[in-house]
C-alpha cells in the first residue's frame, strides 16, 4: 500500500489551517502507486488529493512539478491543479515530507487498453505539448540517452539474474542509441510516463492527464516513442499497428509531426524501450524482498526493443 507516511490528525487539521477548503472529513490512505503516499481528503468543501512526496522525488523537482500543472491546467488540459495556501504556496510540509494538495479528478485508468482509448491520448499529448510550449521553468531529462549507460552499468554484473546474456544483448543497442540520437528535433516540455496507468478515463472520455513527476524537457516526439510503448503492445507481446495509427493519428490532428521527427519514431521508441528496461531492471535488482514496492517486469520491455529494433522506418508502425 502507497502510504509510506501517516498523517496525525492534529498534524493534518494544522495542515488545512493554511488552506480555504473547509474541515476535514476523512483522509483515506490510496493503496494504489508506488512512489509517494497519497491520500483521498474530503473536507466540508469538496474532495481533494494530498501526496506527501517520498524519498524518490528529489524535492527540487517539486516546484517544476507543481507550477507545470498550474500551467497546463490554466490552458484547459484536464491535469489536476495545486491548491495554494492564503500564503499562495502549494508546496508546503506535512509529517516532515514536502507535501501538496492537488484537485481529484474524476475517472479510472483502463485496465484494457482498446483502439479506442489510444486516439484521445495522442490528442491529449499533443495539447499538453502546445500548451506547455511557453513554460517558463525547465528541468533536464535525467533519463535520457545521457543517463542509461550509468544505470546499465548499476545493473550489469546481476543483469544475467533477469535473463542469461541480456546486459551484452543491451550493449549493441545502448551503443546504437548513443551514436544516433537525434539532437535536433523540435523540444520542450513532455510528460515521459503516460502509461495507461496516468490517463483516466469517465465514461469512454479522458478525463485526466495524471502523475507529472517524471515531466521535463526533451524532444516532443520521445513522449510518442513513449506511448507507442505503452500503449500499442498487446498482452501478449504483440505490437497492435491498429493502435499506433490511431495514437499516432490522435497526436497529429493537433501538431503533425516534421519529416525528421517521423523518421525518428524507430530510434526514439526503441530509446524509450531501453529507458523503461533499464529503470525496472534496476528496480527489479535492486528492491530489497519484502519493500511496498511493486516491481515491474523489465522483460515487457526487452519485447518491446527488440520489436523496435526490427522496425527501418515509421511505415513499420502501419503510419
Ligand atoms: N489528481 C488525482 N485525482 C484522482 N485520482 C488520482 C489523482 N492522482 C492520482 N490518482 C490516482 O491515485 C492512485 C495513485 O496515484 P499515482 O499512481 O500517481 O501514485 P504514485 O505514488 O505517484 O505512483 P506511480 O508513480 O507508481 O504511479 C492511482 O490510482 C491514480 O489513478
Ligand atoms: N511507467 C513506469 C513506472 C514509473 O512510473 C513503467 O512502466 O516502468
Amino acid at each position: 500500500m502507497a502510504v509510506y507516511t501517516e498523517v496525525a490528525d492534529d498534524q493534518l487539521d494544522a495542515f488545512l489551517a493554511e488552506y480555504d477548503i473547509g474541515e476535514p472529513q476523512s483522509c483515506k490512505g490510496i493503496a494504489e502507486g508506488v512512489e509517494n503516499s497519497n491520500y483521498m481528503l474530503a473536507t466540508t468543501r469538496g474532495t481533494y488529493f494530498l501526496t506527501l512526496y517520498e524519498k524518490r522525488v528529489d524535492p527540487r523537482d517539486l516546484p517544476f512539478f507543481l507550477g507545470l500543472m498550474d500551467h497546463l491546467a490554466a490552458r484547459g488540459i484536464p491535469c489536476p491543479t495545486p491548491l495554494h495556501g492564503r500564503d499562495g504556496r502549494a508546496l508546503r510540509t506535512l509529517a516532515d515530507r514536502p507535501a501538496a494538495i492537488i484537485t481529484f479528478l474524476p475517472g479510472l485508468w483502463p485496465r484494457r487498453i482498446l483502439v479506442d482509448h489510444c486516439g484521445p491520448v495522442g490528442t491529449a499529448l499533443a495539447r499538453l505539448h502546445l500548451a506547455a510550449s511557453d513554460f517558463a521553468q525547465k528541468r533536464p531529462n535525467a533519463l535520457s540517452v545521457a543517463g542509461w549507460r550509468p544505470l546499465m552499468d548499476a545493473s550489469r554484473e546481476r543483469a544475467h539474474e533477469v535473463a542469461p546474456g541480456l546486459a551484452d544483448e543491451l550493449r549493441t543497442d545502448l551503443a546504437a542509441l548513443e551514436r544516433d540520437w537525434p539532437a535536433d528535433l523540435p523540444a520542450g516540455v513532455i510528460h515521459a510516463d503516460l502509461f495507461q496507468d496516468n490517463v483516466l478515463f469517465l465514461h469512454d472520455k479522458l478525463s485526466g492527464l495524471i502523475d507529472f513527476y517524471f515531466a521535463c524537457n526533451d524532444l516532443l516526439a520521445y513522449d510518442i516513442a513513449v506511448c507507442l510503448n505503452a500503449w500499442c503492445f498487446e498482452p501478449d507481446r504483440s505490437f497492435n499497428v491498429t493502435k499506433a495509427r490511431a495514437l499516432v493519428g490522435g497526436y497529429q490532428q493537433v501538431r503533425p509531426l516534421s519529416a525528421a521527427e517521423r523518421a525518428a519514431l524507430p530510434l526514439l521508441a526503441r530509446g524509450a524501450a531501453m529507458r523503461f528496461l533499464l529503470t525496472r531492471l534496476y528496480d527489479w535488482l535492486h528492491t530489497p524482498p519484502g519493500a511496498m514496492v511493486k516491481r515491474k517486469d523489465p522483460m515487457e520491455c526487452l519485447a518491446w526493443l527488440r520489436f523496435h529494433r526490427s522496425i527501418a522506418s515509421a511505415d513499420g508502425y502501419g503510419l
